[in-house]
């Protein structure tokens, strides 16, 4: 009876790569109002494909001009999610760990200058966390920050815990927004970030912890969160926020991630 469908080994591959864009494109935009309107426009295509199938001209055709213009009107719909998507394939496949070294610490510097960097890191987050300071700190790797550093005020300083410290103390005029480090070096304090747009955020993350799950959506960046209510530390990467890390684990997590 389907004797008229031939599938070849290439129409598996490509209904294998179909399918697994689908899945990245899902996972990409879950938890956002982006998923109900890709629900929205993937029904009218199927609509469209079954109009077209029985032959309804008129209603096929109007689906058809809508559509067509389609392609364009998805790009401008999920402007954000495209530029997540292309960052998503630019640093998961393509970057390596040397690569984050080179950005975060710069490869001159090597490796002793890098566990100074950690070490300097750690120890100002566990004296911010047991004095309950709140912080914000962006790490970048190989996304250009330019555009959140010029939202605040440039400072080029050496990783230093007592630096840290005093920057984020409640009440100094540098202690609001986040303070972002490349390639080795604080570059910016007072810095204002992007703010998720994922619905589903547990209550007792404010701004602060939106702001770090932003930046890590826009960026391949990587963000150390102190709060200021509950003393607990929390990374950021890829949307995705790890609360409650101790010291010790903080150092590992950073260490995984730039060593
Ligand atoms: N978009 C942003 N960019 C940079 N910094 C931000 C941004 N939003 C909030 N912050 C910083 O976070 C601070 C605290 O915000 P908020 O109390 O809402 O966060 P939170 O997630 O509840 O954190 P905490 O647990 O420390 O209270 C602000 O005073 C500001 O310094």
């Amino acid at each position: 009876m389907f004797s008229f469908i031939h599938i070849t080994l290439v129409d598996v591959f490509d209904i294998f790569l179909v399918a697994l864009l689908f899945y990245q494109i899902y996972m990409m935009i879950r938890g956002t109002a982006a998923i109900n309107i890709f629900i929205g426009i993937f029904l009218l295509y199927v609509i469209w494909l079954v109009v077209r199938a029985l032959n309804m001209e008129m209603l096929s055709t109007i689906l058809g001009q809508i559509i067509g213009v389609g392609a364009l009107a998805l790009i401008i719909v999920f402007q954000q999610e495209v530029r997540k998507f292309l960052l998503y394939i630019g640093t998961r496949y393509l970057s390596n760990k040397n690569f984050s070294i080179d950005r975060f610490f710069s490869s001159k510097t090597g490796n002793k200058a890098l566990l100074v960097g950690i070490d300097a890191l750690v120890r100002a987050c566990r004296n911010m966390a047991d004095a309950k300071t709140g912080a914000l700190i962006v790490l970048g790797r190989r996304s250009s920050l330019q555009l959140y550093v010029d939202t605040g005020d440039y400072i080029d300083a050496t990783i230093d815990s007592r630096l840290i410290e005093t920057i984020f103390f409640k009440n100094t005029p540098m202690h609001d927004g986040a303070m972002i480090i490349v390639n080795g070096r604080i570059v910016a304090a007072r810095c204002v970030l992007p703010t998720t747009e994922k619905l589903e955020v547990p209550a007792h993350f404010g701004m602060r912890h939106r702001a770090a799950m932003g930046i890590t959506e826009h960026t391949d960046s990587v963000v150390i969160i102190v709060s200021e209510e509950t003393g607990r530390i929390s990374v950021a990467e890829h949307g995705e926020i790890k609360s409650g890390l101790s010291a010790i684990e903080l150092r590992q997590t950073l260490e995984l991630l730039f060593i």
